[in-house]
């Protein structure tokens, strides 16, 4: 039998060929009570085995993570060329067709959003490509866009999906691009009246784009439709040269994702045939009459960019397993770094020893491993809703928004506090470029803008939580999730059974979730000026009330995930800690809430007790960190899987000296001028 240090480099060794941990790593997995092995294959299934073959094949792909020594020009090149290269490469393996992802762009996405520790520019244009420019055509396209899809998936022909404006991103319905149906020629007229009606932040425009899927108010005979979405030819495919009426210009520097080509485009007078309307939901007739089976403008715009949210069900999973990587490749550095002699024993202690520690990393790394695990529930939710298919018929429409909605928040604003601590836990060392930290916050800080400002998006689920209280009343079936939902506000009373039991920690839990929506929608109701009321209550109602329905949702998903688990009790005991860990941290930090039913003392037993947990999962946590299907290629210099931090460190560090000049993976070389 092995035990779980063999099964662990049994494991990391089909990733690596000679890998010789250190006495570190030893140490920590034979520490480790939990079956290895098992608790390994239990994570890896929570995802289709598609995505963990994308991993093993870019990383057998790539020499060196691509931490940044490149000017911007090189991070574009390298950026198209890995693109191109391992797309191609899925197609050969047979691991993906062109028909495939066609099919499901959504997979795909997901899939190469996998890889963004690679290189987040690597995935980001992928998620550009197929995520909104490919996607976008098979959501609002006909048959008459079929060619461009096709030649969309082999990359014959690189698009862009250019929605926000320089005046307008969150609210699109402002959008300023016209685009007037001119009966006589049967052509659309493109204009960008205004110095704000600018298409801008576009990625794949600045350079790479032929084609574009532009968002423009349609106006026919002087009627204004609202937004529609177009393709259109915005360079010449033999010249790169763009087209008459056409303007474009880069975005220039940004803070990050410097491989990504962000460009503005304008239109003067541009014209594009008829066939330029992405016409699934809408369309022109011979005689120039406009027809949409959607008679309200909001709602055919929301059904267009409907679709979309699955790039938010992606940036939810690239999130998370980022915040995953990081915590464990610090908790990893923590169990080798040592500083300060202990009193007691005189020897120097680890830093993962240190109790403020455990409640730094480990509660975070808590968090992100049930979001891990309510992650492949939301994608299970995702799925449904695409079966149902685009449309205003779909019942899961408002659901799918709400959850990728809320799931997108959540996740990218923990993963990016979670990055920003463990940047923090590494020290000065966490401050090289060799480590990731700025490509992985500038990145994560992105994340929490795009596809949907964050706070924008609370907003919209934060109304759709309150919309199935409504329905409660109206007798109307509610959504998926809100079955702990009824039409009585919990009575708040003394709570006096365990904290330290997570299906009581889930009852609690569900008291704040049901009462913040009964308040929130008490509130509402019953204010003179619902308007004003709605925008005051976000900050102390709205807000906590989505969070509080999330935090529940996680841990319901999570304790359901703990009764499916059929392996030994010793793995099972260690998961449900992960579990009470979650939840006990979310009610400390809430504890204002809770007042009703725990009393003060109650609350600081809660805070040993959880303190007591995080040091059983210390023995534990740098096993688990072995469990995520992470590659070495992945981990900063700090971080690899052997645990001998400060050889690769320095291994950077002199090879970065002796190629000042040069890619760090050998590529091109950067003219230094002397
Ligand atoms: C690197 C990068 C790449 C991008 N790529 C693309 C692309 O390929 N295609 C594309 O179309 N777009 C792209 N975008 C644009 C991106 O989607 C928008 O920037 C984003 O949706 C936010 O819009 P905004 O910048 O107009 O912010 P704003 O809407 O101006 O928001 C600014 C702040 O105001 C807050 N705010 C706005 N409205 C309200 C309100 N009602 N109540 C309270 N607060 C509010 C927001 O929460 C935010 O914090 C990209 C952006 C970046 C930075």
């Amino acid at each position: 039998m092995l035990n779980n240090r063999e099964k662990a480099i049994k494991r990391i060794s089909l990733l690596k060929k000679h890998f010789r941990p250190s006495e570190d790593f030893n140490r920590e997995l034979d520490g480790c009570t939990f079956d290895f092995e098992l608790a390994a294959k239990v994570v890896r299934g929570l995802r289709p085995e598609v995505h963990h073959q994308v991993i093993e094949l870019v990383d057998s792909m790539m020499k060196h993570n691509n931490f940044k020594e490149k000017s911007r020009a090189a991070m574009r090149y390298k950026t198209n060329y890995w693109v191109k290269k391992i797309l191609m490469k899925f197609y050969e393996k047979g691991i993906f067709t062109p028909e495939k992802v066609i099919e499901d762009p959504d997979l795909l996405n997901r899939c190469t959003m996998g890889i963004s520790f690679f290189g987040g520019e690597i995935s980001t244009k992928f998620a550009v490509q197929i995520g909104l420019y490919l996607k976008s055509l098979k959501n609002m396209g006909t048959e008459t866009h079929k060619d461009a899809l096709m030649k969309a998936a082999t990359l014959e022909e690189f698009g862009c999906f250019c929605l926000t404006e320089l005046g307008h991103g969150s609210d699109v319905s402002k959008l300023e691009t016209t685009a007037h149906f001119d009966q006589i020629t049967n052509q659309f007229i493109f204009n960008s009246p205004t110095e704000t009606s600018r298409k801008f932040w576009i990625g794949n425009l600045a350079s790479t784009a032929t084609k574009a899927v532009v968002f423009a108010q349609l106006i026919i005979n002087g009627v204004r439709h609202g937004i529609h979405g177009f393709l259109i030819q915005i360079r010449d495919p033999e010249t790169h040269e763009p087209l008459y009426g056409v303007t474009i210009g880069d975005c220039g520097d940004k803070i990050g994702m410097q491989g990504i080509d962000n460009g503005w485009i304008m239109f003067d007078n541009f014209r594009a045939g008829k066939k330029a309307l992405l016409n699934k939901f809408a369309d022109i007739s011979p005689d120039g009459v406009y027809t949409s089976k959607i008679t309200s403008k909001a709602k055919r715009m929301a059904v267009q960019l409907g679709g979309l949210s699955g790039g938010r069900i992606a940036i939810s999973q690239v999130s998370n397993d980022c915040a995953l990587g990081v915590s464990s490749g610090a908790l990893r550095y923590w169990a080798v770094r040592k500083q300060f002699k202990s009193p007691k024993t005189k020897l120097e202690t680890r830093l993962i020893d240190y109790r403020i520690n455990h409640f730094r990393l480990i509660t975070k790394f808590a968090r992100h491993f049930i979001q891990h695990v309510g992650m492949s529930k939301i994608t299970e939710f995702w799925n449904q809703y695409l079966e149902g298919g685009l449309g205003a018929e779909n019942k899961m429409t408002s659901f799918a928004h709400l959850i990728s909605s809320v799931a997108k928040s959540v996740f990218t604003w923990t993963t990016f506090d979670t990055c920003s601590e463990s940047r923090q836990a590494l020290g000065g060392l966490g401050y090289s470029s060799y480590n990731g930290f700025g490509q992985v916050l500038a990145v994560m800080d992105l994340n929490r803008t795009w596809e949907g400002d964050n706070n924008i998006l609370m907003q919209q689920a934060g109304k759709l939580i309150l919309q199935n209280l409504q329905y409660l009343f109206m007798e109307k079936p509610v959504m998926p999730t809100f079955d702990f939902l009824t039409t009585e506000m919990p009575e708040a009373e003394p709570y006096s059974k365990s904290l330290d039991d997570v299906m009581n920690l889930l009852e609690l839990l569900t008291y704040r979730a049901s009462t913040l929506i009964h308040q929130t929608g008490m509130k509402l109701n019953f204010a003179e000026d619902k308007i004003e009321a709605w925008d005051k209550l976000l900050a102390f109602n709205t807000y906590p009330m989505t969070f509080a329905y999330f935090d529940r949702f996680l841990l319901q998903n999570y304790i359901e995930f703990l009764e499916n688990f059929s392996g030994d009790q010793k793995t099972k005991e260690v998961f449900t800690l992960l579990g009470v860990v979650y939840a006990q941290k979310v009610i400390i930090e809430d504890a204002e809430f809770f007042r009703d039913y725990l009393t003060r003392a109650q609350i600081d037993d809660l805070k040993e007790t959880l303190m007591d947990n995080l040091l059983k999962l210390r023995k534990e946590v740098v096993g688990l960190s072995y469990l995520l299907p992470f590659t070495d290629k992945m981990q900063g210099a700090l971080f690899k899987l052997d645990m001998k931090p400060y050889e690769h460190f320095l291994d950077f560090v002199e090879r970065s000296e002796r190629k000042a000049n040069i890619d760090i993976d050998g590529d091109i070389i950067i003219p230094v001028p002397r």
